[in-house]
C-alpha cells in the first residue's frame, strides 16, 4: 500500500489509537521531541510530516503568540484533522496562535533556505521513501545554529528483550486494536517498518552526512521509542 493512501486511511483513527495504545505516553514523548527542538518564545517552528497536529500544537505553546509554526504533510485527510483540531482550539482558548497548515513533500520542503529557528518530525523519517533527502531538506531550512528533533520507533535489534517487548505490544496489542476498528493491515505495517528503519548510532551517522553539524539520538521509554537531535553548525 502506498505511504500516502495508508495515512489518508488511519487518520479517522489515528489519535484514538495513539492515545489508547500508548497509554497517553506519547504526548510526554512529544512534549520531550519539542524541548530538545530548542523551540522558544518568538521563534519561527515547523514540523514536518505533521498529522494531525500534536507536535506543531506544542511547537506553537512554546514559541508563544509572538511565534509562529508551519506544520506540513503530505495527506489531506491528516491535514484536514489539524485544522480540524486547530479551530476546536481557538473556540477555547482565543486566535492567539500563528499556525499553518502545508501539503507537501517532506523530501521536498518548499521553504526558503535558513528560514526555521526550530524543527521537529514525530514518526515521520521511517515512512519517507528518501531519509537522507529528508535529512538534508531538515538542514537547509534551519537557521545556522538551529535544532531538529525527530521522534520514531526505536529499532531495538541490539536488544533481544526491548526488541521481543516491542514486538509483542505491536503484535498483541496494536494489531488487534487496529483490527477492531477496520485498519490492522495498515498497523500490520508498523512491525517491518521499524525492523528496517536505521538503529540511534546510524541515524547519527545520516544525519551529519546530511550536514549537521552535531547530532545525538537519546533512547526514550525502555529504548522502544528514540529521538534524533540533530543541529546545523553556527
Ligand atoms: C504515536 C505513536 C505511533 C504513531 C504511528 C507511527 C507510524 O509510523 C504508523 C504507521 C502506520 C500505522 C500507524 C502508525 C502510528 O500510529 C506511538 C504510540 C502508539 C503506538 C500505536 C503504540 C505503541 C506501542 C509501543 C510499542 C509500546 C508502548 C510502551 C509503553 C511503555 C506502554
Ligand atoms: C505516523 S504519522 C505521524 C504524525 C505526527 N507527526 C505524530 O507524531 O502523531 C506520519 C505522518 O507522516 C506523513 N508523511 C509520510 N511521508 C511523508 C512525506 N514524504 N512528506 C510529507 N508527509 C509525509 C504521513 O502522511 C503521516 O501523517
Amino acid at each position: 500500500m502506498a505511504a500516502r493512501r495508508l495515512f489518508n486511511t488511519i487518520a479517522p483513527v489515528y489519535d484514538q489509537l495513539n492515545d489508547q495504545l500508548s497509554l497517553g505516553l506519547h504526548r510526554v514523548w512529544k512534549r520531550m521531541t519539542v524541548k530538545w527542538s530548542g523551540a522558544a518564545t518568538g521563534g519561527r517552528a515547523l514540523d514536518v510530516c505533521c498529522g494531525s497536529g500534536d507536535l506543531a500544537f506544542r511547537l506553537a505553546e512554546a514559541v508563544g503568540p509572538s511565534g509562529s509554526v508551519v506544520g506540513l504533510d503530505f495527506s489531506a485527510n491528516m491535514l484536514a484533522d489539524a485544522a480540524r483540531r486547530q479551530q476546536q482550539r481557538q473556540q477555547t482558548l482565543g486566535p492567539a496562535y500563528n499556525m499553518e497548515w502545508v501539503q507537501g513533500d517532506a523530501m521536498q520542503l518548499p521553504f526558503e533556505a535558513g528560514s526555521f529557528d526550530a524543527a521537529t518530525m514525530g514518526y515521520g523519517l521511517r515512512n519517507v521513501a528518501d531519509r537522507p533527502a529528508a535529512l538534508r531538506e531538515l538542514h537547509r531550512v534551519l537557521r545556522p545554529g538551529c535544532s531538529v528533533a525527530i521522534l520514531d520507533f526505536n529499532n531495538a535489534a541490539d536488544n533481544a528483550v526491548v526488541d521481543a517487548a516491542q514486538a509483542w505490544f505491536l503484535e498483541q496489542l496494536v494489531v488487534p486494536a487496529a483490527r477492531s476498528l477496520g485498519v490492522a493491515e495498515e498497523y500490520e505495517y508498523l512491525r517491518p517498518s521499524i525492523q528496517r528503519f536505521p538503529s540511534g548510532p546510524q541515524q547519527e551517522v545520516l544525519a551529519r552526512q546530511a550536514g549537521f553539524a552535531t547530532a545525538v539520538h537519546y533512547p526514550i521509554a525502555f529504548g522502544l521509542m528514540g529521538c534524533l537531535v540533530a543541529t546545523k553548525a553556527e
